[in-house]
């Protein structure tokens, strides 16, 4: 017996720290491993965060983040890819050049899930107010499947949802953006009684709906579902597959999510190899 393995599937996230461990790169690696994936990161940022909130936020240089990504791309290879936390616009820019360069995200080989975080759910920002363009511009069109909860949504479209046809007018406006398809999260929906999340691939809806916990230890709950859809299509599902596992894989986490420290705990993907 030699012991020797064949390499597993690889997901890169390129995304921010969260020193509070709920959400995040974290998160990202994580879930990524729950999956029998081997994780891989793009550090954009450096975050001071706790339960409570952000303290304090320092960004890697530009050209750090496009060489991370080179870097693992060269040498072991990308499955699939997703963005977290990306800071600002020479950021963005960075990433948009180095995903072409290696050949992730749509129109390449290679899947990229775009999470389009704005800020943390404490309303910190992660996110330069003048960089939401560049995410439209740069990354949107790059995005196999982009993922905003409404506040991102508002961001990106200037849609305030409070239905799920606002959630089907969003989807469309994100698909015209050019994402390949949309998941609108309905986590945020107010005085919903299920989590109906909604994706479009611009031709049909399909309504992911699931029961709403009671609980508000949702922390790193929009990164590690897009890291679950990440996780899927690195091995080898098809979007739609992928994005229906994500929807039942949060679920679990949501359920199983724990107190931490004096604020807002973290969904936990541990479920997974607990039990
Ligand atoms: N209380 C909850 N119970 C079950 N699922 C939830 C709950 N809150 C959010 N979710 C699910 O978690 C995922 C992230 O949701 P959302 O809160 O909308 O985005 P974000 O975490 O990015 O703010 C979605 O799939 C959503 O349906
Ligand atoms: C470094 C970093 N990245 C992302 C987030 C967002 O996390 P959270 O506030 O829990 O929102 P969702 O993951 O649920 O979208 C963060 N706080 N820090």
């Amino acid at each position: 017996m030699t012991g020797v393995r064949q390499q597993p599937p690889t997901a890169l996230t390129i995304a921010g720290s969260d020193s509070g461990g709920g959400a995040g790169l974290q998160a990202d690696l994580r879930t990524f491993f729950a999956h029998g994936v081997h994780g891989m990161t793009a550090i954009t940022a450096v975050t001071v965060q706790n339960s409570v909130g952000v303290q304090g936020v320092t960004e890697i240089p530009p050209g750090v983040v496009a060489d991370q990504i080179r870097s693992v791309a060269g040498d072991i290879g990308v499955g699939a890819a997703k963005t977290g936390m990306l800071a600002s616009a020479e950021i963005i820019r960075a990433v948009a050049g180095a995903l072409d360069e290696v050949g992730i995200g749509a129109g390449h080989p290679t899947p990229l899930v775009l999470d389009p975080v704005a800020a943390s759910m404490h309303g910190d920002p992660l996110l330069a107010e003048q960089a939401l363009e560049a995410i439209r511009t740069e990354l949107v069109p790059r995005a196999t499947v982009v993922t905003p909860n409404l506040d991102e949504v508002r961001l990106l479209t200037g849609i305030d949802v409070a239905d799920t046809d606002g959630q089907r007018d969003a989807a469309r406006a994100l698909v015209k953006m050019g994402a390949r398809h949309a998941l609108i999260k309905g986590g945020h929906l107010k005085g919903a009684t299920d989590c109906l999340d909604l994706l479009y691939d611009g031709a049909e809806f399909t309504e992911l709906s699931g029961p709403r916990y009671d609980t508000e230890h949702t922390h790193g709950g929009g990164d590690t579902l897009a890291a679950a859809i990440t996780a899927e299509l690195a091995r080898g599902a098809t979007v739609p597959d992928a994005v229906a596992h994500g929807k039942r894989f949060i679920e679990r986490c949501v359920a199983d999510s724990y107190p931490l420290g004096a604020g807002i705990g973290p969904v936990s993907p541990l479920w997974r190899l607990e039990g």
